[in-house]
């Protein structure tokens, strides 16, 4: 089966060291889409894609999206379309990844520059998008030029989506995703997303489900202007000391949302769900692995991965106007904005969660009795996501796993969010499979993340080999 499989992976092995360097000049440009100060760098970032799939033949555009709702004359990253090859004999996949980043600063804690790829004796690929996710839509690419470079004919045509906001809501691309379900993707016949996780660092999955994210911002103002805490303190009403006891009130240690309203919404666990955990290749040591501590919620399996999959969580993210530096400073600042979001599942609904959330934390505050002015809102949302693994999309990739790791794919949920999937799913009427390169210990949105070298270069094997069997797959 797929017997063009060999030459390609003997060129993918060939040039591992020319696919490294693309990594590294992709991970050069700081890409991140939540600072707008960064957006020439986004946009730059975009090009840079649209050149490389232009080096490779591809026809190539990149699509306005307009200006950043709330930001008048911030326009949004371009989203690139590109389609290589043309052949109405070959199946046609849709792949959709994303070329943003999440920020990063070498005084956060990273042991090397973020933006400076820098390989480790254990092939470790630290760089800020290593993993998430400009390894994955590199992959893609890789696959191509391998092709090309060994002279194999490419087995499907492909249609690429690669967008610059997704780390900030994916924001724009839903309507253009809806614009050209039945014109520029009209031809796909299945999606595939390279954006996500191993649940271990061994075991590979395919996934079939995703939690979404409502994210929220609290403001709390009073004073009309920073203030000394000697002069002012005990004298003043303290926006910090507001928002930190409406934030305190969100969640609990053991991550119990206390916001009435949410768990109530959530589909109950099924006989079906429960037995589907104890086949998953995953034990507490990964979850210590990739979290870099035992501090774990719960301290079996099936309750840790329900946790992650299927019921929400809330994280506090941040509180923008604090002091935060080192040192101490006698600070009382005017105006904060806490920072949070809600990680949610099958079948809670994004305005009913908002409404929960906004009235839960208004009723919390006039408790406070405070005479501060306070504005909770949702920055963005994006759904989560079900879908069933029985699609030959699914096959497909399980016989690629097998080819290329010699094992079987767990087939999992994620706790993260693409917001883009459902919409996909519902515009374009097909089957979304999520294909991830990266594994658990990558430390996507944290401090030295990484790609093991091994993942990236059995990773593009993957993607390719996907296809190849994808092609095999027989039309009805
Ligand atoms: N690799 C996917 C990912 O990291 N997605 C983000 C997307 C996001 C941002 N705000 C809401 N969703 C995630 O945090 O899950
Ligand atoms: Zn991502
Ligand atoms: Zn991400």
């Amino acid at each position: 089966m797929a017997p063009q499989l060999d030459g390609f992976f003997k060129q993918v092995d060939n040039d591992a060291g020319h696919y490294i360097e693309r990594l590294r000049k992709a991970v050069a440009i700081p890409s991140i889409s939540a600072e707008p100060a960064r957006r020439p760098d986004v946009v730059r970032m975009g090009e840079f894609l649209a050149d490389e799939l232009k080096a490779l033949g591809a026809s190539v555009e990149l699509r306005p999206l307009g200006d950043q709702p709330g930001h008048p004359g911030l326009e949004l990253p371009p989203v690139v379309l590109a389609r290589y090859g043309n052949d109405k004999n070959k199946r046609t996949i849709l792949v959709y990844g994303h070329y943003d980043v999440q920020p990063a600063e070498k005084s956060d804690g990273w042991a090397t520059e973020p933006f400076d790829l820098t390989v480790d004796d254990k092939g470790r690929m630290f760089g800020r998008g290593a993993t998430d996710d400009k390894g994955p839509v590199l992959g893609w690419l890789n696959a191509i030029e391998a092709h090309q470079k060994a002279g194999l004919d490419f087995p499907v045509n492909l249609l690429m989506c690669f967008e610059g906001m997704e780390e900030y809501g994916s924001e724009g691309l839903d309507d253009l995703i809806v614009a050209e379900a039945k014109k520029y993707f009209a031809d796909a016949e299945a999606v595939c997303i390279s954006d996500n996780y191993w649940l271990g660092t061994e075991k590979p999955c395919l996934t079939y489900g995703l939690r979404g994210c409502n994210y929220y911002s609290i403001e709390v103002s009073g004073p009309g202007a920073d203030l000394h805490s000697g002069v002012f303190g005990g004298t003043a009403q303290e926006p910090m000391t507001d928002l930190t006891r409406l934030l305190g009130s969100l969640v609990d240690t053991n991550g119990k949302i206390q916001i009435p309203g949410i768990m109530e919404q959530v589909s109950p666990v099924t006989p079906e769900e429960e037995s589907l955990y104890d086949n998953i290749s995953f034990t507490m040591n990964d979850i210590h692995e990739s979290l870099g501590s035992k501090t774990t919620i719960f301290d079996d399996k099936k309750s840790t991965l329900m946790a992650r999959w299927r019921f929400p969580s809330l994280s506090i993210h941040g509180i923008e106007g604090a002091f935060s530096a080192p040192g101490a400073k006698t600070v009382i600042p005017a105006k904060v904005i806490g920072k949070f979001s809600v990680r949610t599942v099958p079948n809670m609904g994004i305005e009913k969660t908002n409404q929960a959330v906004f009235k839960y934390i208004e009723e919390q505050f006039a408790k406070l009795g405070s005479k501060n002015t306070m504005k909770v809102y949702e920055q963005h949302s994006g759904k989560w996501w079900v879908a069933s693994p029985k699609h030959w999309n699914f096959s497909a990739a399980a016989k690629a796993v097998e080819r290329v790791w010699g094992t079987q794919p767990d087939f999992t949920r994620e706790g993260g969010s693409i917001p883009v999937t459902l919409t996909f799913e519902q515009a374009t009427g097909k089957n979304v499979l999520l294909l991830p390169m990266g594994s658990s210990t990558d430390g996507a949105h944290s401090i030295n993340e990484k790609l093991d070298k091994r993942n990236y270069v059995e990773g593009i094997k993957l993607l390719g080999a996907y296809l190849h069997y994808v092609a095999e797959e027989p039309k009805v």
